[in-house]
């Protein structure tokens, strides 16, 4: 069994624990009175015309590599990533294996203006209506973790909430699946959910694949400045990025640096 197989199936019992706790109908109920959804796809859209776009990742810990950062307030670092620059927002709502927690998304959504990513193994329509009520503007569907069939439910019930979908790959028959559905967002995954192993050719060899007309993310094991420059090379300007932010006491100041790239001017 790998990491992901693990995760997909203790999600899938909280799952059915949570819709036996509280029917869809409530939840739907909280998903409609939830604050208007922010555009998210053309959040990153329009900052990469100026610059990169940043999807900023609120990540306490992980499956690979443990506790990331101890002192963890979700809306001042929901604050501090607005600050520095960043486009959008990510939050971990997995507990078990992120120590995230749903409240987090809640308390980064209202702590400033950026778009929300749910960032969670997500499998059930329930899931999704259930990101709307927390405040999400934007869900993550992980092709390597359901079907074609799911993916497209997971997609449309994103987008009957006014929802952006990030369609996550990690190879090229991945890639495919997720060139056969509507949305407009790829997110390129240099890290294997399986091994947890990261690797930025990941990116550099998809890229080549991507149709025309799809906005590329490319997604965690980015640190410098040097590493978004080189994506940058493959015409990818959008990035997802929780770790190597979260590691650093300033977090305005290190997004900042992130961003502040003297050689992207002269792509
Ligand atoms: O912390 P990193 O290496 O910058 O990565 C961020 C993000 O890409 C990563 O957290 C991630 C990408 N896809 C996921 C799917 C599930 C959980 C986590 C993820």
């Amino acid at each position: 069994m790998t990491i992901l197989d693990r995760i997909k199936a203790y999600k899938l019992d909280e799952i059915a624990a949570d819709k036996a706790a509280r029917p869809l109908s409530d939840i739907e109920a909280d998903a409609r009175a939830a604050p208007p959804v922010r555009p998210f796809a053309a959040a990153l859209h329009k900052a990469v015309q100026k610059g990169y776009g940043l999807i900023a990742e609120i990540k306490k810990a992980s499956p690979s590599k443990g506790l990331i950062r101890e002192d963890f307030d979700v809306p001042a670092l929901a604050r501090a990533y607005e600050a520095g620059g960043a486009t959008c927002l990510s939050v971990l709502t997995d507990t078990p294996s992120f120590q995230g927690a749903k409240d987090y998304l809640t308390q980064a959504h209202r702590a400033v203006k950026l778009p929300c990513l749910r960032k969670d193994f997500m499998y059930d329509p329930y899931q999704v209506a259930e990101a709307r009520a927390l405040g999400a503007d934007c869900i993550l569907v992980i092709m390597a973790s359901v079907s074609d069939a799911q993916a497209a439910e997971l997609e449309a019930a994103a987008t009957e909430w006014g929802m952006d979908a990030l369609i996550e790959v990690h190879d090229a028959a991945e890639l495919e699946r997720a060139c056969a559905l509507k949305s407009g967002l790829i997110g390129i995954n240099n890290r294997n959910l399986n091994t947890f192993i990261t690797d930025l050719e990941t990116t550099r060899q998809l890229v080549r694949h991507v149709p025309e007309g799809r906005h590329i993310v490319s997604e965690s094991g980015l640190n410098t400045p040097a590493d978004l420059a080189e994506m940058a090379r493959y015409g990818v300007r959008s990035f997802l990025i929780g770790e190597s932010l979260m590691r650093q006491p300033d977090v305005t100041a290190a997004t900042r640096a992130l961003l502040a790239n003297p050689a992207m001017g002269l792509q």
